[in-house]
């Protein structure tokens, strides 16, 4: 294995993928920390974590056992994924885990990048963009988990971490790798080791790339690996692909702007959980069946409107209400699964994460790419697709079903 990744949420680390495979690195993706090792033949290996939302200091013990088993299996480089809208709060997780992996790797310079273009985040002078948004006036302001209120990149990563924080402009990045390499040792110089990294275009994540040819770590989005799997000896093998029709069921917990715009515009037969019905109890097995009765592509969703989300949270804490809307998202995807289903479109990072974890698969097989940041993925015979909050074209849940019997 040649690229060690560590991803913080499951969808994150499919989005990861999806850049490695397309750029020709034969990539896999774990579920956690595998216990066994890995293939011969993989060369880029995600470990897909479940530590955006937990405590810091599980975060950072989890992220190290991955680090660990990625050193084992004798990676060169090393890349923490976390989201393209940099989730995350005062504690953490960004800025801790990345400290941790920085000591263990004996490393002072570290760069943030989360820009994706393809997806409308850019980073100028140290803010980050969501399209012609900045990122506090985006919707992710509202976030139920990780509200995004400061769109200076510089002052929300200083709040998280211990080092001096320092910044490459966009200037230094448009004269090259060269000229990116001198910044960041004059940084570090001078105490600010941790750096913010301009990237407006896929060409700059590219230059980017080049000017990280042999540094041990490096954090951001998937833009940032566009331009890694150029820097190493790669097989040129793409493992093979094959689709998967049968029953298919799509589950939302998602209440980004975009997830919303996908239920609205979803055609088929749709059954809606509310908070309450979670924290009542509600009967997975029987939203299971009733998904089975339907024609179609049938969608259960507890995506819900910023104001109810908050509403409900400030009822019944914010933490029991994403617990038992998480429990109630694997326990159904779990009755899908022993009933036969072979297909799950699930919406939301916290919401896939707790689906996979309910199917337990060891490692996902990347396939075709559904929407940019979304590939197709396989589990033995499970096909799923695990679609990050923002992401996606308002059709997408169709799309997906499609894409993953016939491919791209
Ligand atoms: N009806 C609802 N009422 C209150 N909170 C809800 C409701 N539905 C979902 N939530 C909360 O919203 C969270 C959504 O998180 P999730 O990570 O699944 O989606 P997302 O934030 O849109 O995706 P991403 O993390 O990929 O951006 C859930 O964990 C849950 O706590
Ligand atoms: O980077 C992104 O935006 C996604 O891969 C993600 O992590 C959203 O949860």
């Amino acid at each position: 294995m040649l690229l060690g990744c560590i991803g913080d949420d499951f969808t994150g680390s499919s989005d990861l993928g999806n850049t490695l495979v397309k750029q020709g690195m034969r990539t896999v993706q774990y579920v956690g920390v595998p216990k066994g090792d890995a293939a011969p033949e993989v060369e880029a290996g995600v470990v897909a974590l479940k530590s955006r939302s937990i405590p810091a200091a599980e975060a950072v013990k989890l992220s190290l056992e991955a680090l660990e088993w990625l050193k084992a299996q004798g990676c060169q480089q090393f890349l923490f994924k976390y989201c393209s809208t940099f989730d995350s709060t005062a504690e953490g997780n960004i800025g801790p885990v990345a400290e941790a992996l920085a000591d263990a790797l004996g490393t002072e310079s570290v760069i943030f990048c989360p820009a994706f273009p393809a997806t409308g985040r850019t980073i100028y002078q140290g803010h980050l963009f969501v399209q012609d948004h900045l990122l506090s006036e985006s919707g992710m302001e509202n976030h139920p988990l990780t509200p995004m209120k400061d769109p200076d990149l510089r002052r929300v990563l200083a709040a998280q971490v211990s080092r001096g924080v320092g910044h490459v402009p966009a200037s230094t990045v448009w004269q090259g790798p060269d000229a990116i390499r001198a910044r960041l040792a004059s940084e570090a110089e001078e105490g600010r080791g941790f750096v913010i990294a301009d990237a407006i275009r896929d060409e700059d994540l590219l230059t980017w790339g080049a000017a990280l040819k042999g540094a041990k770590l490096l954090t951001g989005g998937s833009g940032i690996a566009l331009g890694l799997p150029g820097n190493f000896a790669l097989s040129g093998k793409a493992g093979a692909w094959t689709g998967q029709g049968g029953q298919v069921v799509a589950l939302s917990g998602s209440c980004s702007n975009a997830t919303r715009a996908q239920v609205a515009a979803h055609g088929g037969p749709k059954r809606e959980v509310t908070a309450e019905e979670a924290l009542g109890g509600l009967d997975a097995d029987s939203l299971a069946d009733w998904a089975l009765a339907q024609d179609g592509l049938p969608l259960i969703y507890s995506s819900a409107e910023p104001a109810t989300v908050a509403a409900t949270q400030k009822k019944h804490g914010r933490e029991k209400v994403a617990a038992a809307l998480e429990g109630l998202f694997a326990r159904t995807a779990a009755a899908l699964a022993s009933k036969g289903v072979k297909r799950i479109i699930s919406a939301g990072g916290e919401t896939s994460g707790a689906v996979v974890e309910a199917l337990a698969p060891e490692a996902l097989e990347i396939g075709p790419e559904i929407d940019p940041g979304v590939p197709v993925m396989r589990a033995g015979d499970m096909v799923l697709a695990l679609k990050s909050g923002n992401f996606g074209a308002a059709d997408f849940f169709a799309k997906a079903a499609r894409v993953m019997e016939q491919g791209a």
